[in-house]
C-alpha cells in the first residue's frame, strides 16, 4: 500500500534520527509508490470535495453548510474576512479536526463523513503553514525526505528525486546540506513545499504560506511555488488574506462568508461578476453609484455606462477604480474635484467628488502616477468598460 504523505504539523521532529541530517548510504531500491512528484512523471491531482460541512465550537457555528469542490490539478484560493472560518475548513480537510456534519472526499475516497474520520497521515494531503515549520535539526535533504519510509529514504532514486524536488521549487542542489536557519524565509517556504510534495500527495493545503515574507521575496516565492504546483498538477487549496495574490495565482477563488461559500468562481468572474456588493468590495476597490438601468446601458452621474447584463429599473452600478478615466476638465462625461490623491508608486488612487443635481457622488479612480493630479484640482471623468449593476436584493450597497 502506498504510504500517506507527511503532514508536518502533526509530526514530532524529535522522532527523527540525527544520522539523516546528511544524505546517507543507499539502502536499496525505492519502495514502490514513494517516489516524489517530479515534472512529467507526477499523476494528475484528485478532485477534493467538501459537501454540507458544518463545524461549531461550543455555541459558535463557524461553518454551516460549506460546499467546495476543487477540481483535479486546480489551485483554488479560499478567501474571506478574518474569523470567517478559512483555517477551520483547512484543518477539517487535512483531518486535524472532525466536522460535525458533512463529507470530505479526495478523488473517490471518503475521508470524513458519518462514522468515518481518516487520520491526517493517511489522507494523502500535504499541509504547508505560514512558517513552513521545517525541522530545525534536519538539513534541507532530510526535511524533504522526511515523509518517505526509512528504507527508501536514501535510495539512489530518492536521492535524485530530492534534488529534482529542490529544483522544482527553484533552489539549487547545493542547498541540500543546508539547515533551515541557513535559508531565507522564502527559501524555507519552498523547501516546505518540496517536503509536502515529496510523498506525491493527492492534494496540498497552503495556509497563508507567503504572509510572513516581505513583498519582494513574496513575489518570487509565490512564483516558484505556483510553478511547482502547476508542474506537478497538484490539487491545491490556498488560504490567503491577499486578494491580489488570490486573483493572480488561483484558477478558482472561493469566498467564505457567514459559514458558507458565498461565491466560487474564476478570478475574473469574481472580480467582474460578483454576486453582491460585499463580494465586489472584498475582491477590489469599488465605487457604487446610483443608476437608471436601461437594458444594456446605465445612466449614472458619470455618464452612460455599458452594462454586462441587460437590466431595467432604478439600481446601482459597481465601478472599479481602473474604469474611471481622468481627462482634462470638460473632456470627459462630467467634471469632478480631487479630494485626495494617494500616490502608490506606479499609480495612485484618487478620491473624486462629482456634483449632481441630486447631490454629491464620491468616486474612486486609479491613475498612472505620472498623471496624478493634486488634491483640489478639477478634472474630467469618463467611465470605460462594462459595469455590473447591483441585484435588486442587494440592498446593502452604500
Ligand atoms: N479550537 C477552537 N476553539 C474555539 N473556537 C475556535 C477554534 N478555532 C477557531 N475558532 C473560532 O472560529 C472562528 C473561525 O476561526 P478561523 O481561524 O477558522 O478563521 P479564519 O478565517 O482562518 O481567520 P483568520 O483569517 O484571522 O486567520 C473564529 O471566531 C475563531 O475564534
Amino acid at each position: 500500500m502506498t504510504p500517506g504523505p507527511v503532514t508536518p504539523p502533526m509530526q514530532t521532529p524529535g522522532l527523527e534520527t540525527p544520522g539523516l541530517e546528511t544524505a546517507g548510504p543507499e539502502t536499496g531500491p525505492a519502495v514502490p509508490g514513494t517516489a516524489p512528484a517530479v515534472p512529467g512523471t507526477a499523476p494528475a491531482g484528485h478532485v477534493l470535495r467538501a459537501a454540507a460541512i458544518r463545524k461549531a465550537y461550543g455555541a459558535q457555528t463557524v461553518l454551516d453548510g460549506v460546499d467546495l469542490t476543487v477540481p483535479a490539478g486546480c489551485l483554488t484560493a479560499l478567501v474571506g474576512r478574518s474569523g470567517s472560518g478559512k483555517t477551520t475548513l483547512l484543518r477539517l480537510l487535512a483531518g486535524f479536526d472532525r466536522p460535525d456534519a458533512g463529507t470530505i472526499t479526495i478523488g473517490d475516497r471518503l475521508v470524513a463523513g458519518p462514522g468515518r474520520q481518516v487520520p491526517p497521515e493517511r489522507r494523502r494531503i500535504g499541509y504547508v503553514t505560514q512558517e513552513g515549520s521545517l525541522f530545525p535539526h534536519l538539513t534541507v535533504a532530510g526535511n524533504i525526505a522526511f515523509g518517505w519510509p526509512w528504507r527508501a529514504r536514501w535510495s539512489r532514486r530518492n536521492r535524485r528525486d530530492v534534488g529534482e524536488l529542490l529544483d522544482l521549487v527553484g533552489l539549487p542542489e547545493r542547498y541540500l546540506r543546508r539547515f533551515p536557519h541557513e535559508l531565507s524565509g522564502g527559501e524555507q517556504q519552498r523547501v516546505a513545499l518540496a517536503r509536502a510534495l515529496a510523498p506525491r500527495p493527492d492534494a496540498i493545503l497552503l495556509d497563508e504560506p507567503f504572509s510572513a515574507l516581505d513583498p519582494e521575496l513574496r513575489a518570487t516565492t509565490r512564483q516558484a511555488v505556483t510553478a511547482a504546483l502547476a508542474a506537478t498538477g497538484t490539487t491545491t487549496v490556498l488560504v490567503t488574506h491577499d486578494r491580489v495574490e488570490a486573483l493572480s495565482i488561483a484558477s478558482r477563488v472561493a469566498l467564505l462568508r457567514d459559514g458558507a461559500i458565498l461565491q466560487e468562481d474564476t478570478p475574473t468572474g469574481l472580480y467582474h461578476r460578483p454576486v453582491d456588493h460585499q463580494v465586489a468590495a472584498f475582491v477590489g476597490d469599488l465605487t457604487v453609484v446610483p443608476a437608471a438601468l436601461r437594458g444594456s446601458v446605465a445612466d449614472t452621474p458619470l455618464g452612460a455606462v455599458p452594462l454586462r447584463h441587460d437590466q431595467h429599473g432604478t439600481g446601482r452600478v459597481f465601478l472599479r477604480p481602473e474604469q474611471v478615466e481622468i481627462t482634462e476638465p470638460g473632456a470627459g462625461h462630467t467634471d469632478a474635484t480631487v479630494l485626495t490623491a494617494d500616490f502608490r508608486g506606479a499609480d495612485g488612487l484618487l478620491a473624486l467628488r462629482v456634483g449632481t443635481p441630486s447631490g454629491d457622488v464620491d468616486v474612486t479612480a486609479r491613475c498612472a502616477a505620472h498623471h496624478l493630479p493634486a488634491a483640489g484640482q478639477r478634472v474630467g471623468v469618463r467611465v470605460s468598460g462594462p459595469a455590473t449593476a447591483t441585484a435588486p436584493a442587494d440592498s446593502d450597497a452604500t
